[in-house]
């Protein structure tokens, strides 16, 4: 699939930002027509080799509460909670869709901000039991102030931003097919999370494109 069919972010009227009093949030609804988005989730959910990893929490193993992969250029090895993950390559549909992120921020985004992402992590919330526990997305890999888009593919879920010393708290549903941008100092000020549900719901695929610094040797 070529991102040329992507509608451009000018057509996307309702792109905002989010009313964070410290930090950079812009979300992109519709960033990826409801037709590619319904394919990139059928795409995604049969071709990537998800698992389901097991952290230590207060020493005990746990599974975390969600499917997970990997993706990147070769040298973009992460930890992540201890864990640390080789990257399995990029698939077709992940390289599109990394490639319409990298088209929104360079049209969207501060010229400032880095625009190019070499990995991606995949999460699979197989239902409403499925979660994501607030943190920050703060280690040393990223760099200072990263650039991090979050695509939504698949059932909406209620997002998170709760500030580290203030606690305000900020929510933004995330719907199917879109972008969200966390830039500045965001992840310095806010955690931020997705939490379970008891309704019944269905699948969601999120995919965080990052850019990973490589250690000096
Ligand atoms: O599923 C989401 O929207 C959040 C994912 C996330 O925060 C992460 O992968 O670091
Ligand atoms: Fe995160």
């Amino acid at each position: 699939m070529q991102f040329s069919l992507f509608e451009t972010p000018e057509n996307n009227s309702s792109s905002h930002q989010l009313p964070l009093s410290e930090g950079d949030v812009t979300y992109f609804p519709q960033a990826i027509p409801k037709n590619d988005a319904d394919t990139f989730f059928e795409q995604l959910q049969s071709e990537l080799p998800w698992r389901q990893d097991t952290i230590k929490l207060f020493g005990k193993p746990v599974k975390i509460p969600r499917l997970q992969s990997w993706h990147g250029d070769p040298e973009c090895t992460y930890t992540y909670s201890n864990l640390t993950m080789s990257p399995n390559p990029w698939t077709e549909s992940l390289a599109s869709i990394k490639a319409r992120c990298e088209q929104i921020c360079e049209q969207s985004c501060s010229s400032q901000y880095e625009a190019r992402f070499n990995s991606v992590l995949a999460n699979w919330y197989r239902d409403g039991q499925d979660s994501m526990s607030f943190h920050s997305d703060d280690e040393p890999e990223l760099g200072i102030n990263p650039v991090i888009a979050s695509v939504t593919l698949g059932e909406a879920r209620p997002f998170v931003f709760k500030h580290k010393e203030t606690k305000e708290k900020h929510i933004q549903v995330l719907e199917h097919g879109s972008v969200l941008i966390m830039a500045g100092t965001t992840q310095t000020h806010y955690v931020h999370g997705i939490a379970k549900t008891a309704k019944p719901i269905g699948g969601r695929i999120n995919l965080t494109f990052r850019h990973l610094i490589q250690k000096a040797r």
